[in-house]
């Protein structure tokens, strides 16, 4: 038996196909600036949606399709959660308990998001209104007066919106000490995130070298970030308490959770969750609204309809407000197809998987960090046709939701309609799906913020076309290519536009 057990023929079960790469580095050297298309032709050269390779000692895998990354990230999420462990971010600058990094296996993963859910949900967005509105109106104001620094007025907007829900707080007009301590804390994640950086993310045993040891500038580096990191988390933090202690605050995500007599651990939480409001709100909602206003530039007749939707709706003089919003499908659609053309995370954020899988006859190993390529599955001609036209009217009559990603619109309804169209080839999915079920991501990591991502930037979007006319420069002779900087958030790069105010 012993001997039958051992030597008889196993039927071998792979991991994904993909290319080898050297020794060393496995496939690092590949990666062009646009990972996301070197991974989609990939998929085509070994036929398969799913693949995988290694980048240093890092098995990864990337999926490519709709189908797999609904099968592995929505629907075994207890396995594909997790985040891949960067030694450098979390371990060394102390990052790993912050809400973007936290393994999914912590039991404070499932508080925060329960925290975080529960201030941004639709009841709770209503309550913002209010400010939204305010600050869409000095927004409006600001590009009037500066149109050129149209890109430092969103930042501002966004910034605004969310310090005040996170922690109560009015930006002053420039140079806010509260952004500069947020900013700061951002490119020092970005630095320390870097991929291929720090040789302690690949080889986390030399961590355990002495500090004086040749190569270890990294424990240093690591030890700095992490002092500075922690002091500048504390700032708004504690500014708050400083408020409440004298009872000089506005309510707000913070004040409403934090409770003197909870203890250390409860406070921690609250901290941590508040802090990634930030992180998450900053620069994805400013990369939206950028995208949109440049493809408006693009796309003169995208912007004809929505401007033409809108003056019949409002009437003459009448700038939309919240309410109007879901009266305005064309506006919808154009929302929706601002975030598949040019998708604010082209890659998502890598997940990990917690243990040994199988899928579709493939081994999936456990620890392998998985990448899910939104951009290939938003511009995968099969669900959707001619991927790379800009047109919204491809979600007006078409695509109802997908069930899973329903979100609830506080007094915001779904501007979708029906009329839902089947592939002929009985595939499970229709064709032109709502592109919102995978630009925020998946699974148990999808995003919480979603609601008012999706308010902010309609409101931004109704404004500005109802107030500006945006164009090419007069004489630019060819279209400026869409292009996008690497990076976790995708910024479409910047080209010359010009704003004026609409007669
Ligand atoms: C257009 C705007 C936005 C887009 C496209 C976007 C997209 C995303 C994506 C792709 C992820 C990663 C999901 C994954 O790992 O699978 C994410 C995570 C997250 N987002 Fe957003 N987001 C936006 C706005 C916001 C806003 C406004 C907030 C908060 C106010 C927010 C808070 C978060 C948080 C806290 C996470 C981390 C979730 C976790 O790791 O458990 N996001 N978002």
């Amino acid at each position: 038996l012993f001997l039958r057990h051992y030597l008889q023929p196993k039927k071998q079960i792979h991991t994904p196909p993909g290319p080898k790469g050297t020794f060393f580095t496995g496939v690092k050297d590949q990666l062009s600036q646009t990972p996301w298309k070197v991974y989609a032709q990939w998929a085509e050269h070994y036929q398969s949606p799913v693949i995988s390779f290694w980048v240093y000692n890092r098995r990864t895998v990337v999926l490519n399709d709709h189908k797999s990354v609904r099968d592995l990230l929505d629907k075994r999420a207890s396995l594909y959660s997790d985040r891949p462990k960067s030694w450098m971010y979390h371990e060394l600058c102390g990052r790993g308990q912050s809400v973007f990094n936290i393994s999914s296996l912590d039991s404070r993963h499932g508080k925060y998001r329960k925290l975080i859910q529960h201030g941004l949900s639709g009841r709770s967005v209503c309550d913002y209104h209010d400010l939204l509105e305010n600050e869409a109106n000095i927004f409006v104001e600001s590009v009037t007066r500066d149109p050129k620094a149209f890109q430092h007025h969103i930042r501002r907007n966004v910034a605004a919106v969310i310090m005040k829900i996170a922690y109560g707080y009015s930006l002053t007009e420039n140079n806010d000490p509260f952004i500069r301590v947020a900013e700061e804390s951002a490119q020092i994640s970005g630095w320390a995130l870097t991929p291929g950086r720090w040789i302690v993310d690949y080889y986390p045993i030399v961590r355990f070298l002495p500090s004086w040891f040749p190569f270890t500038h990294f424990k240093r580096q690591g030890e700095r970030w992490r002092k500075q990191l922690e002091s500048l988390s504390d700032v708004p933090h504690n500014w708050v308490k400083k408020q409440m202690k004298h009872s000089n605050y506005e309510e707000c995500f913070t004040t409403r959770l934090l409770r003197p007599d909870e203890g250390a651990e409860a406070e921690d939480i609250v901290k941590w969750a508040a802090g990634g409001l930030y992180a998450g709100a900053s620069d994805t909602t400013v990369s939206a609204l950028t995208s949109f206003i440049l493809l408006m530039a693009l796309f003169p007749d995208a912007q004809a309809e929505a401007q033409r939707e809108i003056a019949e709706f409002c009437g003459a003089g009448r700038v939309p407000a919240i309410v109007d919003l879901p009266h305005l499908p064309y506006l919808s659609a154009l929302y929706k197809e601002v975030l598949r053309y040019a998708p604010v995370s082209n890659l998502a954020l890598p997940h990990r998987v917690v243990q040994d899988d199988v899928y579709q006859s493939y081994h999936i190993p456990k620890d392998s960090t998985i990448i899910a390529n939104t951009w290939a599955i938003l511009h995968d001609p099969a669900i959707y046709p001619e991927p790379f036209e800009f047109r919204p009217s491809r979600f007006i009559d078409n695509a109802p939701m997908l069930d899973q990603h329903q979100p609830h619109y506080g007094n915001l309804e779904d501007t979708n309609h029906s009329g839902c169209s089947k592939r002929s080839d009985n595939s499970d999915i229709e064709t032109d799906p709502d592109p919102r079920a995978y630009c925020f991501g998946y699974g148990r990591r999808s995003c919480p913020g979603m609601r008012l991502a999706e308010i902010s930037v309609l409101l931004i979007m109704s404004r500005v076309l109802s107030q500006f006319q945006i164009s090419l420069p007069v004489g630019v002779e060819s279209t400026p290519q869409v292009e996008f900087t690497s990076g976790i958030t995708s910024h479409v790069k910047q080209f010359d536009i010009t704003i004026k105010l609409r007669q």
